[in-house]
């Protein structure tokens, strides 16, 4: 197992060319935010959008459009309940970003077997949080994409089938492969399992230990993706960005809050960008 250094922010954060326009740097869906979850798939948007990804648009529940868009104007909403209008913007993402919030109703279910009905293998699909749940419950056909899972560890144990005191190396690279993408298994030494290798991430602060956390990383994971081309380094990246930030930030603080971590990206981005 490799463990993550600043490196991997040189090798992943580009410089911007000039000669370029938000098309460059991708478009993200992200789909969830029930009626009682609107919170965490602001929180995916705000950081997708903080990353610098493109174009974000956000398929949720209609209850949460006027508090996403007093937040986020830079973002653009839609119904995640519209089936045709999520079809469309999905076929339209470089990036989708499924599970924040999303719940695990008859709805939520729906809209995620849209999600992976429309999907196609050159897309990127981070699959997180309520959508982990539903695909280990209902043993849903996992859709031809570039796949990125982002389960905490009881999450992967849903998923996988392997209990937590048992998520060691070798199992849980087995799942990863029969899964055929690329896993974060979160906690307070997250792991990343890819087809290239195993990472440990070595930055991360008790500090982190907070609702909404693993939302924010899911929609940098998006941001990320979207816009640097190599999709294992933009992931290893986007999670070593992400605990770094709190890192910085627990120096002075008790508990960090999400929020607050995707508000530095502009920031961290900016000095870690390829000096190359
Ligand atoms: N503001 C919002 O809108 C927010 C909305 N959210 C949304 O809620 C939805 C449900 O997601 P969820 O993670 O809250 O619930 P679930 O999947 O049942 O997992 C919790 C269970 O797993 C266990 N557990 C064991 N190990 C663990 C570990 N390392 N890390 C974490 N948990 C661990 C844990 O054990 P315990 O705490 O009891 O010790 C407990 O039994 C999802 O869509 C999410 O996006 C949240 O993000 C919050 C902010
Ligand atoms: N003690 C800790 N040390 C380091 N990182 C932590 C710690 N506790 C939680 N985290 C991080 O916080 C995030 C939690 O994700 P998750 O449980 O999905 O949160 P949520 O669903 O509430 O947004 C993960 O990135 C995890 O690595
Ligand atoms: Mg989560």
């Amino acid at each position: 197992m490799e463990t993550l250094t600043e490196q991997i922010l040189r090798d992943t954060i580009r410089i911007r060319p000039d000669k370029s326009h938000k098309g460059t740097y991708g478009r993200v869906c992200l789909v969830g935010g029930n009626a009682q979850f609107g919170g965490a798939i602001m929180m995916a948007t705000e950081a997708a959008v903080y990353s610098g990804a493109g174009l974000n648009t956000t398929l949720t529940d209609p209850v949460n459009f006027v508090s996403l868009h007093s937040r986020l104007p830079e973002a653009m909403v839609a119904d995640f309940h519209d089936t045709e209008q999520l079809e469309q913007l999905v076929k339209a993402a470089t990036t989708v970003v499924v599970g924040p919030g999303l719940g695990t109703d008859a709805d939520s279910l729906t809209a995620l077997e849209t999600v992976f009905k429309t999907v196609t293998p050159a897309q990127i699909l981070i699959i997180d949080g309520s959508a982990i749940t539903l695909v280990a419950d209902k043993s849903l056909t996992l859709p031809k994409a570039r796949l990125v899972f982002t389960p905490h560890e009881m999450e992967w144990q849903r998923l996988s089938g392997i209990p937590i005191s048992n998520q060691h190396n070798d199992e849980n690279e087995k799942v990863r492969a029969e899964l055929n993408g690329i896993v974060v298994l979160k906690s307070h030494h997250t792991r990343i399992y890819t087809a290239k290798g195993t990472y440990l991430n070595p930055t991360g602060t008790p500090a982190q230990a907070t609702g909404g956390m693993g939302d924010t990383l899911a929609g940098m994971v998006g941001g990320f993706t979207a816009q640097f081309t190599d999709l294992e380094n933009a992931v290893l990246a986007a999670v070593y960005t992400h605990s770094a930030i709190a890192d910085e930030l627990a120096e002075s603080q008790y508990v960090v809050l999400p929020t607050q971590i995707m508000h530095q990206l502009p920031r961290f981005m900016h000095e870690h960008q390829a000096l190359k």
